[in-house]
C-alpha cells in the first residue's frame, strides 16, 4: 500500500476547502420543492431555473472561500467566476443527483429534468456525463478539489494574470494527485480520468450555451443571476 504523506499547507488548504464545500450546499427549501410541486413543463422549468439560480449564488461563496482567489486581481475573479460557472455547476448537479439526495429526490430530479423542455439531443450527453462521474465514486475532497480545480482554469476567456491563476491551480492538482493516491490506491490511472471528465465538462459548457438560446427562443424567462453569469437578455 503506497504511503501518501500531506504537507502542513496542503492539510489546511484541504480543511478549508472541504468546509467550504460543505457549508454551501442547494439550500433545503429548493430541494424539497423537487418533491412537492406539480409536475408540468412549466412547473420542471421553473424549479429548475430556481435550482440553478441557487447553484449559481453556492458556486459564488464557494469559490470565495478558495484560498488565494480573493488576492486575484479583481476582473480576473468575474472572468473565473463567468468562465466556470457552467462547469462547476454541471459537476454539482452531478454530484446531488449520484447521491446527496435523499432516497427518492434523485429519480424525482432527473424525471424533471427530462420533462423540462429540453431536447432530447442535450438530455443524452448530460445523463451520460452525470452517468460517469457517478461511476468514478469520487470521496467529498475529490469532489470539492475537482471543482476547485475547474474554477481555477487559466485558460478562460478574458483572464489577464494567467500565471497567478495556474499557480494556484497546481497547488489544488498536486493536493488532487495525492487524494487520488490515498482514496484509488488500485487505480493508478484514476487522477487521469479525474482530469479528463474536464474535458468532457468543455463540451458540456457548449450544449448549455445551446440550451439557453433555445429557451430564450421560446421565450422562457431567467433569474438576474442567471443572465448576469451567462450575459443573456
Ligand atoms: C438546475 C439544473 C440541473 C440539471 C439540469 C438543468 C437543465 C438545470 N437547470 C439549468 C441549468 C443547468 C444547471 F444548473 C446545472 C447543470 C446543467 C444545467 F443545464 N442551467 C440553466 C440555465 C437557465 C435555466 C435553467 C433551468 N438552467
Amino acid at each position: 500500500k503506497k504511503k501518501v504523506s500531506f504537507t502542513k499547507e496542503q492539510q489546511a488548504l484541504m480543511k478549508v476547502i472541504i468546509d467550504a464545500y460543505n457549508k454551501h450546499q442547494i439550500p433545503q427549501d429548493v430541494a424539497k420543492k423537487l418533491l412537492q410541486d406539480k409536475y408540468s413543463t412549466e412547473e420542471n422549468f421553473l424549479l429548475l431555473t430556481e435550482m440553478a439560480t441557487s447553484q449559481v449564488q453556492v458556486l459564488v461563496e464557494f469559490t470565495k472561500n478558495i484560498p488565494g482567489f480573493l488576492s486575484l486581481d479583481r476582473e480576473d475573479q468575474i472572468a473565473l467566476l463567468k468562465g466556470s460557472a457552467v462547469e462547476a455547476m454541471f459537476l454539482r448537479s452531478a454530484q446531488a443527483l449520484n447521491k446527496k439526495m435523499p432516497i427518492g429526490h434523485t429519480e424525482v430530479l432527473e424525471e424533471r429534468i427530462r420533462k423540462s423542455g429540453i431536447s432530447e439531443e442535450f438530455i443524452k450527453p448530460m445523463f451520460n456525463f452525470y452517468k460517469s462521474i457517478g461511476e468514478l465514486h469520487m470521496v467529498l475532497e475529490e469532489q470539492a478539489l475537482l471543482t476547485t480545480i475547474t474554477i481555477l482554469t487559466p485558460d478562460r476567456p478574458y483572464v489577464k494574470d494567467q500565471p497567478a491563476v495556474e499557480r494556484l491551480q497546481e497547488t489544488a492538482l498536486d493536493l488532487l494527485r495525492k487524494m487520488c493516491v490515498l482514496h484509488h490506491p488500485q487505480e493508478p490511472q484514476y487522477f487521469a480520468r479525474l482530469l479528463g471528465r474536464l474535458t468532457e465538462l468543455r463540451t458540456l459548457s457548449h450544449y448549455h450555451a445551446e440550451m439557453l438560446a433555445s429557451w430564450r427562443v421560446n421565450d422562457h424567462k431567467f433569474t438576474p443571476l442567471l443572465c448576469e453569469i451567462w450575459d443573456v437578455q
